[in-house]
């Protein structure tokens, strides 16, 4: 699932389109979805139109390398899989069949602590690099059991995702009374923790009602200790977006950071992720910085990495591969958008991500305008 009939590849918004026709309603809705009047998922979006490259010329573009090294492993892409929930809800193989897409692409992985398959069987079906997100859940030894299997069958970092402390309020699946349902369960936490997701109820969100009864929102920067204490594993935290609360991860022992809105899913009416990249790589102290939140094309990658990520990861998109085509539409998805990404880099005249500095981006005031 790599082409079209006429031969042509596929571009990400090609994905998208075959991905809705095939989705259950409810479910397209779930994925694509925000917080509220969804203003923050407008805005990620909406940042990237703003960019305008400055393209630099003669500069030996003959090669192109799309390659990064984060703790220890080399990627053939900065592009990975964002963690996402229950990837059975649009492909029966669910996250097996995105591990050998993003391994088949040289992509890192990162599973959700809602996986619908086993992290062990995910393990199995993967060669590339695989890390586990958790949330903060009130039972912590649940989470510290998920570590072990995590250390136990080769994740190569944790990503704790910290800006859950209760779930944004998305009035689709609100409206659609969404529940997670059928076969489809996260089948790597106690039968006993998930059970209210599964429940449907008029005029709510079991996800919502399901993470105010599971997720611990009283956690501070001083609980991080634990979790350090915890894992020998680089530990990422995901969801900043000042320079404030990078200084504090940096002090709290974060090996890096992921800048992100959680998609626009969390906080409606918090800042584009893009608008905020080079305040907080600038207040990272040097760690790695990643960066996700409406990246759809490699340009939208360059404009990232040119403003201070290290690996940039994409939440839907991937998704929308998953369900048009399986491992091969993952696959395809992150091999196309790596192959805009090289283009860019080439006719911005920057060939390798080193490369890629603050000097290729100038952000115009008004979406295609100057
Ligand atoms: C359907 C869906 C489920 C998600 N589930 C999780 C999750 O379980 N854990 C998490 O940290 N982020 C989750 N996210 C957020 C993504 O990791 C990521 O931050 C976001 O999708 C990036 O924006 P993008 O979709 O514009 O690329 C989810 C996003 C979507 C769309
Ligand atoms: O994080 C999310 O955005 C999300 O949709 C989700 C759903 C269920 C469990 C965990 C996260």
């Amino acid at each position: 699932m790599t082409q079209t009939r006429t031969g042509q590849s596929f571009t990400g918004t090609d994905y998208q389109r075959l991905a809705r026709e095939l989705v259950d309603p409810d479910v397209w809705d779930f994925i694509e979805g925000g917080a509220e009047a969804e203003r923050t998922v407008a805005a990620n979006l909406a940042a990237f139109d703003r960019v305008r490259l400055r393209p630099r010329v003669l500069a030996g573009v003959s090669e192109v390398d799309t390659s990064v090294e984060l703790f220890g492993t080399r990627y053939a892409t900065p592009l990975g899989v964002a963690p996402t929930a229950y990837h059975r809800l649009v492909d029966a193989e669910g996250e097996v069949a995105t591990a050998r897409g993003a391994g088949a692409a040289g992509a890192l992985f990162v599973v959700g602590m809602f996986a619908s398959r086993t992290l062990e069987e995910i393990a199995e079906a993967s060669s590339s690099e695989l890390w586990i997100q958790l949330y903060w859940l009130r039972r912590r030894d649940v989470m510290a059991a998920l570590l072990r299997r995590a250390e136990r069958c080769g994740y190569g970092a944790v990503m704790l995702t910290v800006d859950v402390p209760r779930m944004g309020r998305r009035w689709r699946d609100m409206r659609n009374g969404f529940a997670i349902g059928g076969d489809v369960a996260a089948v790597n936490i106690d039968a006993g923790v998930m059970a209210s997701a599964h429940e449907r109820a008029a005029g709510g969100s079991a996800l919502v009602r399901h993470t105010a009864q599971q997720f611990d929102a009283g956690v501070t920067w001083d609980d991080l200790a634990w979790l350090r204490a915890q894992t020998r594993l680089p530990l990422v935290l995901k969801g900043i977006l000042t320079a404030e609360d990078a200084r504090l991860a940096v002090r709290h022992g974060a090996d890096a950071i992921v800048v992100s809105n959680h998609g626009g899913r969390q906080l409606d009416g918090a800042v584009a992720s893009l608008d905020v990249l080079a305040e907080v790589a600038d207040a990272a102290g040097g760690r790695p910085v990643l960066f996700d939140g409406g990246v759809r094309r490699g340009v939208d990658a360059l404009a990232a990495l040119a403003l201070g990520a290290r690996m940039v990861l994409l939440g839907r998109p991937p998704l929308w591969g998953l369900a048009a085509g399986g491992a091969d539409g993952v696959a395809g998805l992150l091999r196309t958008t790596t192959e805009e990404l090289a283009h860019a880099m080439a006719l911005a005249g920057r060939p390798t991500l080193g490369d890629l500095d603050r000097s290729v981006v100038r952000m115009s005031t008004i979406a295609g305008g100057a």
